[in-house]
């Protein structure tokens, strides 16, 4: 198969001979009433038609110096064949192969036009069915069997900008005229919870709120755990706080700082930690009522006593059908053991490990939240215990609520673990599940022996390679979809430059600035790069070109093209390394003599040539 990108499509002298012509050509600009003055002062500008008839005949003769360009290379035209053929993948009259009898159709992949010819078949490709009757049959049609994309997957896409939106959230003055407007270096503070579900949080012992807040100077969103009417008597547990702050994990909310404030007109401590927009509570997500169809099966209908076997039975069969998948609960054990493990070794202990207390995101990644609170809270004033048998006994207890949250979510039910109900959960969990995750529930629950979140390691076994195999894929899309985004960056910041150029309507009190020198080659480049137009006046609009000619335009390749004035009075022929030059050199003017500056074009990628 013989196939070119369109932008192989036509010689120089063609283009300076349309350029030259009265009628509008495709790669003519559109003529824009109010006629723009052409180029004073530029060198490479030529004003007069007999002028660029001669100009034409010299680079058809190849006998142009210098600007002007005497095999230009001609990737960056456009197409000369209308665009609705490719929509239609039907055949259209060759004008950009090598041999102008033959027939071709094309094709647009990913953006990019490629023109086929009839007489050749690819060995490499696996032609796909023609589904369009009307294609004769000696016309094979290559699809990409995906389309490629220049941006980021709408999933990943929509997943971000939903926690950008959660994080800029504001609340409604009128709906919490109770809120200060400060509290300590943070404000806007938003509410992440029903007040009034905050009345009664029975494992603090005390009322506690959560809060979304930003940092005064930072700018940077965090999560405020109130606790209502709390006054710290002994400072004691400050050192735990040191302790909380200093540990890092990526399965635990960061604690990032404790205090004490007036401004809700009480006695209020707050925990700062680390905002994760868009997470839920495990409770939420795996035991909500408010989800659709889901029911506790081991609350009991007590107003219809049933024999115990059927109501086992039914247990089993509930079970059954709305079980959560092994390999998802076995992730959880991972991160959560994981999360235990940085704690117990830094002799502390979690205290709170409780389906309200666990955290998830949409990508499942689980946070143990609230760290912190109970050392605080709760601080044990009796001196005479021994502090290291109190830590063991508090991670003692953190193992066995490992082992409820665990049991719960093989039960897919919070009250499974009731002490009168845990025979028949495990029961059930032996029933549904393989015997290591019965085994690892025995054994969190055991509580005779002591117990260490170390001696899990060999119950969860080779489950770590899938974890970490599925850790290092995701990574590696997200890598991949990142790729994207970072030439997308470059290409945004080259527009913004120009941008900043372009119909600048007065500069250093030269109204002509942006329309002479340099600008005005660059303003013939925007026309050329975003104003194409068909044959007919219709606009040519293809993503390949422009990201094509604004990735030239980084690098700065000799390459050249023919710029053509909006009246079709003037053409340039310029390299992509002038234009270059020029947009450096502009912009760099525009940056001397502003106050202020573009946050982030020290990044612009201009100079950088190891971009494409
Ligand atoms: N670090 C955090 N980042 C973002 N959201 C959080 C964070 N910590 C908690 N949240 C969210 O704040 C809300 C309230 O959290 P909280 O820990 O009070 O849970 P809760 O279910 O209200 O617990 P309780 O039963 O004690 O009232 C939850 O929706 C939780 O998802």
């Amino acid at each position: 198969m013989d196939w070119m990108s369109h932008n192989n499509s036509r010689s120089v002298s063609s283009r300076l001979d349309l350029a030259r012509a009265t009628q509008a050509t495709e790669f003519v600009p559109r003529v824009i009433t109010s006629s723009t003055s052409g180029s004073p002062n530029f060198f490479n500008s030529y004003s007069n038609p007999s002028a660029l008839h001669s100009i034409a005949k010299k680079l058809e003769d190849g006998g142009l110096p210098g600007h002007i360009a005497s095999e230009p290379s001609a990737s960056s035209s456009p197409p000369l064949v209308n665009n609705t053929a490719l929509i239609n993948n039907s055949p259209v009259p060759d004008k950009v192969g090598p041999n102008p009898a033959l027939p071709a159709y094309q094709e647009n992949v990913g953006g990019t036009t490629y023109f086929y010819q009839i007489h050749a078949t690819p060995e490499n490709c696996q032609p796909t069915e023609v589904s369009n009757p009307s294609l004769p049959t000696e016309y094979n049609v290559y699809t990409a069997k995906k389309e490629p994309s220049f941006f980021l997957s709408e999933d990943l896409h929509n997943d971000i900008l939903n926690r950008n939106v959660l994080t800029l959230m504001q609340p409604d003055p009128q709906q919490y005229p109770d809120l200060p407007q400060e509290v300590d270096s943070y404000h806007e503070l938003y509410p992440l919870e029903p007040i009034s579900n905050s009345l009664h949080k029975a494992h603090l012992g005390y009322q506690a709120t959560m809060y979304k807040a930003t940092h005064i100077k930072t700018g940077i969103p965090y999560c405020l755990r109130r606790i209502h009417g709390f006054r710290l008597s002994n400072t004691k547990c400050m050192a735990f706080v040191e302790l909380w702050r200093k540990l890092t994990h990526s399965n635990i909310v960061q604690l990032t700082k404790v205090f004490t404030t007036k401004a809700f007109g009480d006695n209020s401590m707050i925990f700062v930690y680390e905002y994760h927009p868009g997470s839920e509570t495990l409770l939420n997500k795996h035991f909500s009522p408010d989800q659709p169809g889901y029911n506790d099966p081991f609350l009991n209908d007590t107003s219809t006593p049933r024999p115990y076997s059927y109501q086992k039975n039914n247990l089993l069969r509930h079970t059954q059908n709305n079980k959560l998948p092994e390999p998802l609960i076995w992730n959880y054990i991972i991160q959560l053991t994981s999360a235990l493990r940085i704690i117990h070794s830094s002799a502390l202990a979690c205290r709170s490990l409780d389906p309200t207390k666990i955290i998830i995101n949409s990508r499942n990644r689980l946070r143990l939240s609230c760290l912190g609170v109970m050392d605080v809270v709760h601080q044990e004033t009796n001196t005479t215990i021994n502090h290291v048998t109190l830590l063991q006994h508090y991670q003692q207890e953190d193992l066995t609520a490992l082992g409820k949250v665990v049991l719960a979510l093989a039960c897919k039910s919070t009250t499974a673990v009731q002490r009168e109900n845990i025979n028949t959960a495990l029961e059930i969990v032996g029933r549904s599940y393989t015997s290591d995750l019965r085994n690892l529930i025995m054994y969190l629950l055991g509580a005779q022996q002591r117990r260490s979140v170390t001696d899990l390691m060999p119950m969860i076994g080779a489950r770590f390679y899938t974890q970490l195999d599925n850790l290092h894929n995701y990574i590696e899309t997200l890598d991949h979809e990142l790729s994207k985004e970072v030439q997308n960056g470059r290409l945004f910041r080259i527009m913004t430059k120009l941008a900043t150029i372009n119909e600048r309507p007065d500069f250093n009190l030269e109204s002509t600035w942006a329309e002479t020198g340099d600008r005005y080659m660059l303003k013939l480049f925007r026309d050329y790069v975003f104003h194409q137009v068909q044959e007919d006046g219709t606009p040519w609009l293809d993503m390949a070109h422009i990201v094509q000619c604004l990735n030239k335009l980084d690098v700065g390749v000799p390459e050249k093209i023919s710029l053509v004035s909006r009246d079709e009075q003037s053409v340039l022929v310029v390299s992509y390394a002038e234009l270059k030059h020029c947009l450096e050199q502009s912009f760099n003017e525009l940056c001397s003599s502003s106050s202020t500056s573009i946050h982030d074009m020290s990044r612009m990628p201009i100079g950088i040539d190891d971009k494409l």
